[in-house]
């Protein structure tokens, strides 16, 4: 039981959104990245906004002093990443990227050496670039970076993705030979996962990794670790996923100014960039703990 409940569910979710698209049951671009939207405020955003209780049990929060505190630091980080980003768009995605495959790689701390999951990471986030490169450039130019330094970026991922094959390839061809394998659930995971970035819409895959697959893992942890149930967890972290929803419905009306589905699109992963910079550090230093 336990995690491995997740794998399953991520994969019969993967499995019927194929079939969907076998059978060309596909979204409209805007009611796709409509979905994308709700998808990560119900599933994504509940693992960010449980950052106050991971904080509040590594002892940074003790009291109300330190509980603003950690809030004012929280919420700069996140105002500045968001700044940086639209002053230096091509620095800013690429940061995300590289620190992105770090704290991903992070979901397999229990189960693989660095090198072999920092390899499916940055597999995982960098396969839409090997067939959907023309559907990846244009999500990049949508959000500020030029086509140019876009193109740049892809052609990295693609080398990056190379790279990162052949060294979990190393990995796995090493795990088959000294029988170190424990279940088949976590070989069709890792199968379909690649398969998954590599075949299907970025967006999509990029959806359900980050919703069906990494915030339930990370949600999972923070109940075993707070011994609390899931359902308690989840409860724990709605006045944060409140607070944030507020703030980026008041940024959305003073700062939306492009067709619906481009400000949806920048607001996702911008300000995924701006929340997720004290995420990674904060889950970084627990995972360390
Ligand atoms: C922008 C973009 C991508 C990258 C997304 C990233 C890097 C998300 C990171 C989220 C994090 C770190 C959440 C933390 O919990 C893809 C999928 C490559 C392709 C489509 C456009
Ligand atoms: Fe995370």
């Amino acid at each position: 039981m336990g995690k491995l409940r997740f794998t399953q569910i991520y994969l019969a979710t993967l499995g019927l959104s194929a079939f969907a698209m076998l059978l060309n049951i596909e979204l409209s671009n805007v009611a796709g990245i409509a979905a994308l939207a709700i998808a990560v405020v119900i599933l994504g955003l509940p693992h960010g906004a449980l950052d106050f209780a991971v904080a509040k049990s590594l002892n940074y929060v003790t009291g109300v002093r330190t509980a603003c505190s950690f809030l004012a630091i929280y919420t700069a980080v996140a105002g500045a990443s968001i700044v940086f980003w639209i002053a230096l768009p091509g620095t800013a995605l690429s940061l995300f990227l590289g620190i992105s495959i770090f704290h991903f790689a992070a979901d397999w701390r229990t189960t693989m050496p660095l090198y072999a999951r920092i390899c499916l990471s940055a597999m995982l986030l960098c396969g839409p670039s090997i067939v959907n490169s023309a559907v990846v450039l244009t999500l990049f130019t949508a959000l500020f970076v030029s086509s140019d330094v876009a193109a740049w970026i892809i052609q990295a991922m693609q080398m990056i993705f190379a790279a990162a094959f052949l060294g979990f390839l190393y990995f796995v061809i090493a795990a088959v030979a000294s029988k170190n394998i424990k279940s088949g659930w976590q070989v069709t995971e890792w199968i379909a996962l690649v398969t998954s970035s590599i075949v299907l819409t970025p967006l999509l895959h990029f959806a359900l990794y980050f919703c069906v697959l990494h915030s339930p893992k990370h949600l999972f942890d923070v109940s075993q670790m707070l011994r609390v149930s899931l359902v308690k967890v989840i409860v724990i972290s709605l006045p944060f996923v409140f607070l944030t929803l507020l703030f980026a419905w008041v940024l959305f009306e003073t700062g939306a100014s492009d067709a619906l589905d481009t400000d949806l699109l920048r607001w996702i992963f911008i300000g995924l960039f701006g929340l997720t910079m004290s995420h990674m550090l904060l889950i970084h230093l627990w995972h360390r703990a």
